[in-house]
């Protein structure tokens, strides 16, 4: 079997005295759709900063194809193919959609060469396909402040896809939007190419077992259960996990026949 796309060993992150990330091995597959989920402070924040760089390991591996990724800093992991979108928006409100997602299109194709007019014809084509792909095409010279909530995550989408991952991770994209914006993200996040390995970290369950192929559960900054979506429901310990955070109705559902009882 080729070696998994991202691969945590052992990995740890204290804050004085609070160990946020408890020694979390992981191996993530290539092209797999993976989610992070567990209740409020269970560590799924720090362990996305952990594998994008953006805050360092105390102790354990981050690897990625294979290499370790360690000791790189966020910019050289982004380089690598590492791409993410943020709880907190980070995009250019008085800007169009359009100028967003080319800004990032143009930086992709600068990186590997010059900014010659071929180049930069390149990265508004790119930048055209991106926003057909998220379903803005029609947006394209509106400004991003004049857009919904949902249509700028769909923008932070089309932005970090720009950067031509090869692992994109997405931190609560589903946040704040409306039943029919979610199902619109979980639509457009079912399209990416096989060649982007997704981890999703989201509170909205629908959203989660709509998308994933597998799920880790993290609680109290460990590892409590990977698996696949319906031994995660399952899962008498995840239940227990959840109880008491409003969401525990999501695990007791029936999720039909394949139900296999573990935890
Ligand atoms: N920079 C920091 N300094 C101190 N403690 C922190 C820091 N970042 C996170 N923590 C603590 O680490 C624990 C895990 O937080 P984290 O944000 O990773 O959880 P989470 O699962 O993402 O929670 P939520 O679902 O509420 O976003 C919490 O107890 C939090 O207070």
């Amino acid at each position: 079997m080729s070696a998994p796309l991202l691969s945590l060993s052992g990995v740890t992150r204290s804050f004085g005295a609070l160990t946020a990330v408890d020694d979390v091995t992981l191996d993530v597959p290539a092209g797999a759709r993976h989610a992070l989920i567990g209740p409020n402070g269970a560590g799924k924040s720090t362990l996305f900063k952990l594998v994008t760089g953006a805050l360092r390991v105390s102790a354990g591996t981050v690897a990625l194809a294979g290499d370790d990724v360690t000791r790189l800093s966020e910019p050289q992991r982004a380089r690598r193919g590492i791409s993410q979108t943020l709880q907190h928006s980070s995009l250019f409100l008085s800007q169009t959609v359009e100028q967003n997602v080319l800004l990032a299109a143009q930086r992709q194709h600068r990186s590997r060469h010059s900014l010659v007019p071929r180049r930069q014809a390149a990265a508004r084509e790119r930048t055209r396909e991106l926003l057909a792909d998220v379903g803005l095409a029609e947006r394209a010279g509106t400004p991003v402040a004049a857009l919904s909530h949902g249509e700028r995550r769909q923008v932070e989408v089309a932005v970090a896809l720009a950067c031509e991952p090869t692992l994109l991770l997405l931190d609560e994209p589903a946040a704040g939007m409306s039943p029919a914006e979610s199902a619109r993200l979980v639509g457009l996040l079912q399209t990416l190419p096989g060649s982007v390995t997704v981890v999703i970290v989201e509170h909205d369950l629908d959203v989660v077992f709509a998308l994933a192929t597998s799920v880790t559960v993290l609680h109290l900054g460990r590892v409590l259960l990977t698996g696949d979506p319906d031994e995660v429901r399952a899962s008498t310990a995840v239940q227990q996990a959840y109880l008491g955070t409003g969401r525990e109705a999501l695990f007791l559902d029936d999720p039909g026949p394949s139900r296999t009882e573990v935890g």
